[in-house]
């Protein structure tokens, strides 16, 4: 059984498991839970994928039983951020998820929402972004993606995200203006501090409308940054792009492993 440590204020929640094959397998339970849930309600599944190692960590979702119980003709996928290359390059998010989750299930091929691959191989970074932002205005107008009222910003079930070593998410990086951003849903970088540079990316407001976030977190490369966003002394200055993070009215869930948190000396904050 998984080492589990589980605390919880207002609605994040820790969960701290022994190794990151144990993080695999209740991320995987989770999101098939997860999946269940709204394709009985709603009859759709939307997932947001970024890149990273969020991808392999994902793995056990393609294996039995879920590759069989999971209603994957249901599944929307979709990137919190891409990088501005063609989908068969190296560095697309794209073929990160392609080669080692999208390509193992049955999503419908209409049903991933990837980068424009024209615009994408002309870098043109700004007509990408608004291109995904008006793919996901007719999602809206065609009833798959619903807005959340209260924000007006599209509200999707589930959002996988990784957390870089600075502490950002999606291509939000600290101390950038597109943290700022509020009136695009999807918007573009041309200075990412991580390489490729340029990039697409969805804004802070819709990260924040999302119905469950699974910030999965494993081995010792954001340490301090895990320690900064959870540990006891919060500062309301300086914060990191993770800790920008609130759910306006959603399930915010940490999967992180004993490396992960290993400088997290203090109670969590959550
Ligand atoms: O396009 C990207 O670069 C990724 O989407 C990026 O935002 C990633 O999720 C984090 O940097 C965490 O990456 P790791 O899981 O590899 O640490």
């Amino acid at each position: 059984m998984a080492a589990e440590a589980t605390s919880a204020k207002g609605k994040q929640e820790l969960r701290v498991f022994e190794t990151e094959e144990e993080v695999s397998v209740s991320l995987a339970k989770y999101t098939a839970e997860l999946s269940e849930k709204f394709v009985c309600e709603r009859g759709a599944f939307t997932v947001v994928l970024s890149g990273g190692t969020l991808i392999e960590t994902l793995r056990k979702l393609t294996e039995p039983p879920y590759l069989e119980s999971v209603d994957w003709s249901k599944w929307h996928i979709f990137w919190v951020d891409e990088r501005v290359v063609p989908r068969d390059h190296k560095d697309s998010n794209y073929k990160l998820a392609y080669d080692g989750f999208l390509s193992k299930v049955s999503i419908p091929p209409c049903q991933v929402y990837a980068i424009n691959d024209a615009l994408a191989a002309e870098g043109a970074a700004e007509g990408a972004a608004e291109d995904y932002e008006a793919v996901l205005k007719k999602l809206v107008n065609d009833g798959v993606l619903p807005l959340l009222p209260a924000t007006g910003y599209p509200r999707f079930d589930l959002m996988l995200l990784g957390m870089g070593p600075d502490g950002h998410i999606a291509s939000l990086f600290p101390g950038h203006p597109l943290l700022k951003e509020t009136v695009k849903w999807v918007t573009f970088i041309r200075d990412s501090p991580k390489p490729p540079p340029v990039r697409i990316t969805f804004t802070l407001p819709v990260i924040n409308s999302s119905a469950y976030v699974a910030m999965v977190v494993t081995g010792s490369g954001e340490t301090a940054a895990v320690a900064k966003a959870l540990g006891s002394e919060q500062s309301s200055s300086n914060l990191l792009p993770v800790q920008m993070a609130v759910l306006e009215d959603g399930e915010f869930t940490w999967f992180t492993d004993k490396a992960a948190v290993s400088l997290l000396q203090d109670s969590p904050s959550v």
